[in-house]
């Protein structure tokens, strides 16, 4: 189907954008839109508009994409002096994937949007595939913006300009808002006056089916004397990376239904592999009392713990253990390598045993600046944070205080150091990570899929991390199987009465509930 629909007086000009952008003073807003449109523009000298097209599907995300691309569009018509800067409709393509399960809102803000900015939309019902197999048949498209950003489960290994997957048509998918925070979106909403779907203002952060989505339990505002529960607007959420919290079932499962499922295991023994990463265990300098503590905690609940390992603090050797290591196991462990210095670097090696990129987490960025800013004064430079220090003893307490560390060998060389780029500390696996907070700790847990990574440098650290770990499996989906469970093992000289010996298991087994005990091998 396709509709062109007659445009509304109450609009924002194509211009507006730009304008509102430029008077703004918000220098990282003005760096991510510049960033954008130069994706946009370099789009559209490449490809002619009949070879563009923008999906479009009424989120956040493509709402933005909607308002970059309008500015976008006419910033380019205006160099190539076609145009004055006001445009009728809007000239490229643009592809709604309509499905049953789309909330009512979304789709009526779709089409309200449609009609306000004379967008041509083509409405498909069939599904992402197969729908764009058709459109590419019956069209010249070669590329499709998209509004996919980091952080979103198919943005790993994307950049702005990625072809299509192998098995799917061939296109270029052009993303401009790839590398833009929760925040920068919400930013550039509110900066520009730009409306949005309604459910964002119910409490909604990331939309998608009405089956897999409910609004976010971080923005509930708990009134005990009403029966309906509310919800304060989507951009009141402070921490970005909680954006999908209330999309939890779809995503967990894509995050941990990977070869050696986490759940296809739950009545069978778990399985996990322990990796030390420093150089100092691995020649002796220091004893390792780490790997043995955290062997014993994963016996107390029941877990098999298959390997332990020790490797150097490099890149390729914590990435060739873990990629070894993630998918014959449950869960991994990782401690040490973990820390602001750039010879810290375990996160790379994960980053690389999944194939993705260390990206900049600017919400981790945030909170690490908060957490340390009573103790430093800060300095804001073209995008890099850097923090200033006054006094070299405070670095140490920063480090401490952050990493949980003691700086032991290398002490002496970072004590120099004046200066620490938050940046660099910021940089997480990209699309795949999951910071653990919890009230306890400094500094969050991190988790990569089924690969955990403790900060802890001793036992007590360890112990620390350990309980939160625990305590946080309780209310959180996707550690569910670190559940404490109880282990008894029995030895016997009987070697003449197997049959006796396995009727008496199989009686045990009967008397609780199926599955309740597992078979260890
Ligand atoms: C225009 C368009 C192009 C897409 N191209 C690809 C692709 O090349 N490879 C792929 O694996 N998925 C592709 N997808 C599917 C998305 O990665 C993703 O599955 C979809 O947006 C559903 O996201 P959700 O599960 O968060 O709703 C595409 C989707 C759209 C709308
Ligand atoms: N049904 C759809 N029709 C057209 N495009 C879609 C559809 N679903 C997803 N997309 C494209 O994929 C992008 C990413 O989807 P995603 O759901 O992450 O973002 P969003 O819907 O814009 O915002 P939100 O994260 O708040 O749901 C969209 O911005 C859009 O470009
Ligand atoms: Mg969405």
């Amino acid at each position: 189907m396709n509709l062109f629909c007659s445009q509304d007086k109450s609009r924002l000009g194509n211009m507006e954008i730009d304008k509102a952008i430029r008077e703004s003073d918000d220098r990282r807003l003005k760096t991510k839109y510049n960033n954008a449109i130069y994706v946009i523009k370099r789009a559209l000298a490449l490809y002619s508009t009949e070879e563009v097209a923008f999906s479009f599907n009424g989120g956040k995300d493509s709402t933005v994409l909607l308002h970059l691309l309008r500015a976008g569009y006419c910033l380019h018509k205006m160099e190539q002096n076609c145009s004055n800067g006001s445009l009728n409709g809007f000239p490229i393509r643009t592809i709604y994937f309509e499905s049953s399960s789309a909330f009512c809102e979304i789709n009526s803000f779709t089409y309200d949007t449609a009609s306000s900015y004379g967008l041509q939309l083509d409405i498909i019902s069939s599904d992402f595939k197969s729908g764009l197999e058709k459109l590419l048949k019956a069209n010249p498209i070669r590329a499709i913006f998209l509004g996919v950003r980091i952080g979103d489960p198919t943005a790993v290994g994307q950049e702005q300009f990625s072809p299509s997957s192998p098995g799917w048509p061939p296109f270029m998918r052009v993303n401009p808002i790839l590398d833009w925070s929760y925040r920068d979106v919400w930013a550039f909403i509110l900066t520009c006056k730009v409306q949005y779907c309604s459910l964002y203002d119910q409490g909604y952060t990331s939309i998608g089916s009405i089956h897999d989505t409910v609004p976010n339990a971080l923005l509930s505002i708990s009134d005990s004397s009403s029966c309906k529960e509310k919800f304060k607007p989507a951009y009141l959420l402070s921490d970005g990376r909680l954006e999908r919290a209330g999309r939890g079932k779809k995503f967990s499962s894509s995050v941990d239904n990977g070869p050696g499922s986490v759940d296809s295991h739950k009545s069978s023994l778990l399985i996990a592999s322990v990796i030390a990463v420093g150089e100092e265990i691995l020649f002796g300098t220091v004893e390792d009392q780490l790997g043995p503590s955290l062997c014993r905690k994963l016996h107390s609940i029941g877990w098999s713990v298959s390997q332990t390992a020790v490797v150097r603090n490099d890149i390729d050797s914590v990435a060739e253990e873990v990629e070894r290591r993630k998918s014959t196991n449950d869960m991994v462990f990782l401690y040490g390598g973990v820390g602001p210095l750039h010879s810290d670097v375990t996160l790379a090696g994960v980053a690389k045993a999944f194939g993705v990129r260390l990206a900049p987490d600017e919400e981790f960025e945030e909170y690490l600046r908060h957490l340390i800013s009573d103790h430093c004064s800060g300095d804001r430079n073209e995008g890099h944070s850097f923090i200033m220090w006054n006094d070299d003893n405070l670095l140490e307490i920063m480090y401490l205080l952050l990493w949980n560390q003691i700086p032991s060998l290398m002490g002496l060389t970072y004590l120099k150091i004046k200066t620490i780029d938050l940046d660099m500390m910021a940089l997480l696996p990209e699309g795949i990570t999951e910071l653990l907070h919890h009230e306890k700790l400094a500094v969050p847990l991190i988790k990569c899929q089924n690969v955990i990574i403790f900060t802890a440098t001793n036992v007590t650290e360890l112990d620390t991390e350990w309980d939160c770990l625990i305590e946080l499996t309780r209310s959180c989906d996707l550690l569910s199987t670190m559940e404490p469970c109880m282990s008894k093992h029995l030895q016997t000289n009987l070697s003449d009465e197997q049959a006796q010996i396995e009727s008496a298991v199989e009686s045990l087994c009967k008397k609780f509930h199926p599955g309740a005990f597992s078979e260890i091998h």
